[in-house]
């Protein structure tokens, strides 16, 4: 198969994912909710996809989904074109390895009575390999993250949050995967440690040819590592494209407003938009954006606006795009507020 025939590494085609909700608590009826909603995006190997949103808005759910943590109520998952919700346990095995994740919290998802070497060695015990033949491994990972060689016998309490971010970085690499889903992986960060990270997943990437899937709050970080950016609103995809053309010249209205937000230097969990979320057990009709939307009207209250060109590469789900794009409304109105 030639390079321009291999499928991407991986493909997300009308990925759903619904939530029961307890019965107890609906009065009776069991009603379902929806966290992600017909998500479609594809990325190259090699390359960087960003998701971003606020906070419930269905991103850890499309990592979840990737991570196998999760199955999809509908639409499908495919992996370097194998539908991963269609593996053979041999495949699953295997799968298991090639993807790997780094969180938030690199504290909490370390043992605290666990020496590093032990730690970023765990993932190939856990596929079998002998615990000696593992962690012999562990120096040439340490270093391969930057971490000085007597951080072998060290434990969790003994490192500086950045380079407990690394030892999970190391301990994620440990098996040679192919796939990373980052979610948040600096938020939890100084700044000033933020961008030494962010620089070493960069640098894994090229010398290891890694695909990402990142999540993040922070549209700089997020623009940094980014070959493509999705942004997400109430379990659905509304603007997907080039990472640099969707945070400078958004299409839909509600990038436009994060994109605001993060120029006016305000930390994205510090500030929200105006208005909360849609319920999620009584949507609005038509566009789910218009109930804080400045742009919205009847035809908005009508239709759910699809995905379409805005630019080549570039898709947004909102019926007024042209306008949006060419800033046709103020972007600090009233809709800014401190949280
Ligand atoms: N296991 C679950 N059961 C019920 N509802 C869930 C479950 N997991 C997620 N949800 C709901 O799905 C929606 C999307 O959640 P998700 O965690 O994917 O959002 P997010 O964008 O990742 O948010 P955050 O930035 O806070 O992590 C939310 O309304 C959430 O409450």
């Amino acid at each position: 198969m030639s390079a321009d025939a291999a499928p991407p590494m991986v493909e997300a085609i009308g990925l759903t994912k619904t939530f029961a909700i307890p019965a107890a608590t609906l009065f009776g009826r069991a009603r379902p909710v929806a966290a992600a909603v017909d998500v479609s995006f594809r990325i190259p190997r090699g390359r960087t996809f960003g998701l971003v949103g606020e906070s419930g808005s269905g991103k850890s759910t499309v990592a979840k989904l990737l991570l196998k943590l999760e199955a999809p109520s509908a639409g499908r998952l495919l992996v370097e074109g194998q539908d991963i919700f269609a593996q053979t346990p041999a495949e699953e095995l295997a799968y298991r390895r090639k993807v790997q994740a780094v969180f938030q919290d690199p504290y909490g998802a370390l043992s605290p009575r666990m020496r590093a070497d032990r730690i970023v060695t765990e993932p190939l015990r856990a596929h079998g390999m002998d615990r000696r033949e593992a962690e012999a491994r562990a120096p040439e990972l340490l270093r391969l993250v930057g971490l000085p060689p007597d951080s072998a016998r060290k434990y969790p309490h003994e490192f500086s949050g950045g380079q407990r971010q690394r030892l999970a970085i190391a301990r994620a690499l440990s098996v040679d995967p192919a796939l990373l889903v980052l979610d948040e992986p600096v938020s939890a960060l100084d700044v000033s440690v933020r961008a030494q990270v962010l620089t070493l997943l960069r640098e894994m990437q090229q010398r290891l040819d890694l695909t990402y899937l990142f999540i993040g709050h922070d549209l700089a970080v997020v623009r940094y590592l980014s070959d493509t950016v999705g942004v997400m609103y109430f379990g659905r995809l509304v603007e997907l494209g080039p990472a640099r053309r969707v945070l400078r010249r958004p299409a839909h209205p509600y990038t436009r407003r994060l994109v605001a937000l993060a120029a006016g230097d305000a930390p994205l969990g510090a500030v929200r938009l105006q208005g909360e979320l849609p319920n999620p057990l009584a949507p609005p009709s038509g566009c789910l954006f218009r109930t804080r939307c400045p742009y919205a009207d009847a035809t908005c209250a009508a239709r759910l606006p699809e995905m379409r060109l805005a630019e080549p590469d570039h898709l947004v789900a909102c019926h007024h795009h042209e306008a949006v794009a060419a800033g046709a409304k103020a972007e600090t109105g009233p809709m800014l507020q401190e949280a």
